[in-house]
């Protein structure tokens, strides 16, 4: 049987990367020739080489609302990824171009456009960034995470599909998780994963209130990279870690409750995992609020609890925290009962009808 090859691209944050991990594992390297198109040194190249698919880093700008000098600047570079991705395009003859979004994403989809390449993009967020905003018109079919987004794109090619969760991540065991961890006692574990970027305030906040949360919980803090505090690596029942990979099922699967940031495929996770949440999202001026409207969709459905981050003290954390913890079964029962398909299959099964 002759391989089918396609080409993945996005990036910019792990959201952008870790869907698209899901479906290529999915489709298979017997079947499939995989490829990726990202950024010359975004964290999509350390996670995609990682897994030995050969990568294609490109030039790729900053996509401004706003007109500056370093607009015109990342114009030129964006500019220079079209040709750089046309080139790649051209060479390999993709069946299909699937996109993940991010700035990288835009110049790749441009490109495959130009050579009349079929492309899909996916939307995890409830409302269009803007590389898919502008790549929408492109797109031959778009599928969103979110039921509500889907109105933000042409009706007649938008499936509201869900989110593709990577398979591993409902393999994990709690026992391996807590052997991981190394815990041989019954603290609940609480774990906070402040977005594949990290969070600063939030990392800040956490360590102000150690004292009263190892006293109730065992902390596993994922601070980001660059941000594990070697000076608190003594402390008991808080363990730090910059980045995990292949670790995070398990430790999900020991997990009692987690601090998250409002990325929408870590939220997507915990909802079919079951782990009630308390969101903090980015305000609007970290990112473009997508998050802030991410958790409050989450929040009103309730899956999860949000603090906002201009509320976020060590005292309203514990507050927010204890808030949770009383309504724990409640939410429990909610994110059970939410039922939300299986989008990998989904979205596998829609690619492969493409050969
Ligand atoms: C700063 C920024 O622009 N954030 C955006 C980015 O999210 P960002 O990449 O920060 O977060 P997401 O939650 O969407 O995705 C994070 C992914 O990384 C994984 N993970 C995380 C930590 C870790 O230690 N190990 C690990 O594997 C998570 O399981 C998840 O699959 O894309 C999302 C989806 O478009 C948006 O909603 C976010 O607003």
């Amino acid at each position: 049987m002759t391989k089918q090859t396609i080409v993945f691209t996005g990036g910019g944050s792990a959201g952008h990367v870790t869907p698209n991990i899901a479906i290529m594992d999915e489709l298979g390297r017997e079947e499939w020739d995989l490829h990726y198109i990202g950024s010359k040194q975004g964290i999509e190249k350390d996670l995609i080489s990682a897994l030995e698919i050969p990568y294609y880093g490109i030039s790729s700008g900053k996509l401004r609302r706003y007109l500056d000098f370093q607009n015109v600047k990342d114009a030129f570079k964006v500019i220079k990824g079209i040709a750089d991705a046309r080139k790649v395009l051209k060479k390999l003859q993709p069946k299909l171009v699937f996109s993940k979004g991010g700035f990288v994403s835009v110049p790749v989809i441009i490109a495959a456009s130009l050579l009349n390449i079929p492309i899909y993009i996916h939307e995890s967020d409830l409302t269009p960034g803007l590389a898919n905003k502008i790549s929408q018109r492109f797109a031959t079919k778009i599928f969103t995470s979110f039921e509500e987004a889907a109105s933000h794109f042409p009706a007649h090619k938008t499936t509201a599909i869900g989110s593709p969760i990577r398979q591993a991540i409902f393999a994990g065991d709690a026992k391996r998780g807590k052997a991981l961890l190394g815990i041989t006692n019954d603290q609940p574990i609480l774990t906070i994963m402040g977005g594949s970027l990290g969070a600063q305030k939030i990392n800040e906040t956490i360590r102000t209130a150690l004292p009263e949360l190892t006293a109730r919980y065992h902390i596993v803090h994922l601070c980001g990279k660059g941000n594990v505090d070697e000076t608190l690596q003594h402390i008991p029942s808080y363990q730090q870690f910059d980045y995990v990979n292949k670790e995070l099922p398990d430790l999900l699967a020991a997990t009692d409750t987690v601090i998250t940031r409002g990325g929408s495929n870590a939220l997507f996770e915990f909802l079919a995992l079951h782990i009630p949440m308390l969101i903090i999202p980015l305000t609007k001026q970290q990112s473009r609020g997508d998050q802030l409207l991410n958790a409050a969709a989450f929040t009103k459905k309730g899956y999860a609890h949000t603090l906002e981050e201009e509320q976020l003290t060590a005292k309203s954390l514990l507050q927010a925290l204890e808030q949770l913890e009383e309504g724990r079964d409640t939410m429990i029962q909610r994110l059970k009962a939410s039922n939300q398909g299986d989008a990998l299959s989904e979205l596998v099964k829609q690619i492969q009808a493409i050969s």
